[in-house]
């Protein structure tokens, strides 16, 4: 599913109107028919009793919209309740007034906002108002909020309603989820054509709760394509072919992982096994001569292990042997200084293959010291920072990447030739090909040390199955096909994180439980053959 911001929304809307002779009235209607059987066929039908809907009408087409819908509603025999919030302001849109006319012929019940209390009062008062839809502000929102609706919006949050935001939670910012005060927490979002990027990124994702796309008629020619999707199981799909049963080890390849300072050698360990899991041929697990002993102590007997050198100049150890390997995941654990900084460029410079680089790897490189050796490196790099670490990779502040976070991840994948996988509750996968895709499955059962080693284990591991063939040069050939390897990574790793949660419940599952749940995961991709 594409994802839009407001300008690629705006284009699509008037190229509908201005080449297909679409209209914003019929764009209305298909909104309010499709929305009103959303809400009837999921949300009213699971409630035992349904009250007085509640509608909130500002003085935009959000506001059209939701009128339209609660037309429908009242059509097919529901009450609705209108508050117009804004009744003698001369600027409301056309397509509202429409609306309001309309919707009060069809017998909504309309009452006009004189003072913010007759709102708190009816919520206060009226025990049997269980939905709540959300029609005040949508993509026309401009920061900074009114203490009007400002006090409208707690009161509304302060209700036990199930709430549902037509278009975008009000008091949040269409391109990047922004809020000022507070905004309107929805239960249900109910996306016009296409999400907006801003029900994914920050307090946008925090406000949406589940979001839900109504198609309202857009010519699919108009909708399809884009640079921004979500990462949904049509896009990971069949990714890869049906392993061959007669291969042996070496057909499913050998990751290295590289990482593990005393202290930090679980982070090596669980990259290891997160890679171990997800079919690669062989894993060799390399550490420092330090934590070496509690390395092999504590891994899986199926990994190997070696020796990171002391010093990138001594060749005696992994950096002699790299052509062993056919991926390599350095960082977890690594440790941060500038032995760890040499190696991590030395394996850059001299390994032939993809590497993933994360967590410590990734502090102690520099986006504009280390630019060019990523540029001009001539196989695939894959960078998987959460925030803290993009930000300080890139030398902006978090805020100032929470401001324009798809910007941001599309510059630097640019400027390094990588892929970049920025990491959250929701992450945004960048690639070379200016494609980004949003792979949005809040878990906080994910939030638990080690997670994130176990994603980079996974994508060395996917990695290492050579899902490219290498060209006599050694350049890769089908950099989609790597492209898929990693949504097929980012994907497994959620679906093992939802699948864990549901055993153990978010508080007691860990980093360990995601990749015990591999196995489901790939069934539940499709990925594994029955017999
Ligand atoms: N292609 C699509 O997706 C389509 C989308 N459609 C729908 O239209 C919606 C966009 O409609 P829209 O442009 O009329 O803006 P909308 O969000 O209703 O609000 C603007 C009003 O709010 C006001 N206002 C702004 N900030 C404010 C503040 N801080 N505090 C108070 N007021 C504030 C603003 O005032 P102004 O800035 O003009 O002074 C103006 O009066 C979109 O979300 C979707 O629902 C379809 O109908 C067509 C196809
Ligand atoms: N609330 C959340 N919902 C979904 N996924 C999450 C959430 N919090 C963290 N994650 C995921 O868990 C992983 C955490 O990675 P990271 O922050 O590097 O952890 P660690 O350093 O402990 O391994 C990432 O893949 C991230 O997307
Ligand atoms: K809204």
């Amino acid at each position: 599913m594409r994802v839009v911001d407001i300008n690629e929304m705006k284009e699509i809307e008037k190229v509908a109107i201005e080449e297909y002779g679409f209209t914003e009235s019929l764009i209305i209607e298909n909104v309010g028919t499709r929305g009103a059987d959303f809400i009837e066929d999921s949300i009213l039908e699971e409630l035992d009793y349904v009250g007085e809907i509640v509608l909130l009408v500002g003085r935009g087409n959000n506001a059209a919209d939701g009128l339209a819908i609660s037309r429908n509603l009242v059509n097919r025999g529901h009450r609705v309740r209108a508050f117009i919030l804004f009744p003698d302001d001369d600027q409301s849109s056309e397509e509202q007034q429409k609306q309001v006319h309309l919707a009060k012929s069809y017998g909504v019940r309309i009452n006009e906002v004189k003072n913010i209390n007759q709102v708190q009062s009816y919520f206060e008062e009226t025990q049997d108002s269980y939905v709540v839809i959300d029609a005040v502000l949508g993509t026309g929102f401009k920061l900074p909020l009114s203490q009007y609706l400002f006090e409208l919006f707690n009161c509304v949050n302060n209700s036990k309603s199930i709430t549902i935001a037509v278009d975008i939670p009000s008091g949040i910012t269409a391109n990047i989820g922004a809020k000022s005060s507070v905004a309107i927490s929805a239960d249900f979002t109910l996306a016009i054509g296409l999400p907006k990027t801003g029900h994914y990124i920050d307090e946008g994702a925090r406000h949406s709760g589940q979001v839900l796309t109504l198609d309202v008629g857009f010519p699919k020619a108009l909708i399809s394509g884009g640079d921004k999707a979500l990462l949904t199981s049509d896009v990971i799909g069949h990714t890869f072919g049906a392993r061959n049963k007669f291969a042996h080890k070496n057909t499913f390849g050998h990751t290295l992982v590289v990482g593990g300072s005393p202290g930090l050698t679980g982070a090596c360990i669980m990259a290891s096994n997160g890679a171990l899991k997800v079919g690669t041929g062989l894993v060799t697990a390399a550490t420092w001569k330090e934590s070496y002993y509690e390395l092999t102590g504590r891994s899986l007997p199926e990994v190997m292990t070696g020796l990171i050198p002391s010093s990138a100049k001594d060749k005696e150890s992994i950096i002699n042997e790299l052509d062993r390997y056919d991926a390599v995941v350095i960082g977890p654990g690594l440790g941060v200084n500038e032995t760890s900084r040499d190696i991590v460029i030395e394996l850059l410079s001299q390994f032939a293959g993809p590497v993933v680089v994360d967590a410590d790897a990734i502090k102690v490189l520099d986006l504009s010291k280390d630019s060019e050796l990523l540029h001009t490196r001539k196989y695939p790099t894959i960078f998987t920072p959460h925030m803290g670490e993009f930000a300080k990779f890139t030398g902006a502040s978090v805020d100032e990447v929470l401001q324009r976070p798809i910007d941001y991840l599309k510059e630097v994948v640019d400027r390094t030739n990588s892929c970049f996988i920025m990491k959250g509750p929701c992450s945004f996968l960048g690639f070379p090909n200016g494609n980004v895709f949003i792979n949005y499955y809040p878990n906080d059962g994910m939030a638990t040390g080690g997670s994130g080693d176990v994603l980079a284990g996974i994508l060395g591991g996917l990695l290492a199955q050579n899902p490219l063939d290498r060209n006599q040069s050694g350049i890769f050939m089908d950099k989609t096909m790597l492209y898929q390897a990693i949504c097929l990574g980012v994907g497994a790793h959620t679906v093992a994180g939802k699948i864990a949660a549901k055993k153990y419940g978010v508080r007691a599952m860990t980093a360990t439980s995601i990749i015990e749940h591999l196995s489901d995961a790939f069934q539940e991709l499709n990925e594994d053959d029955i017999y």
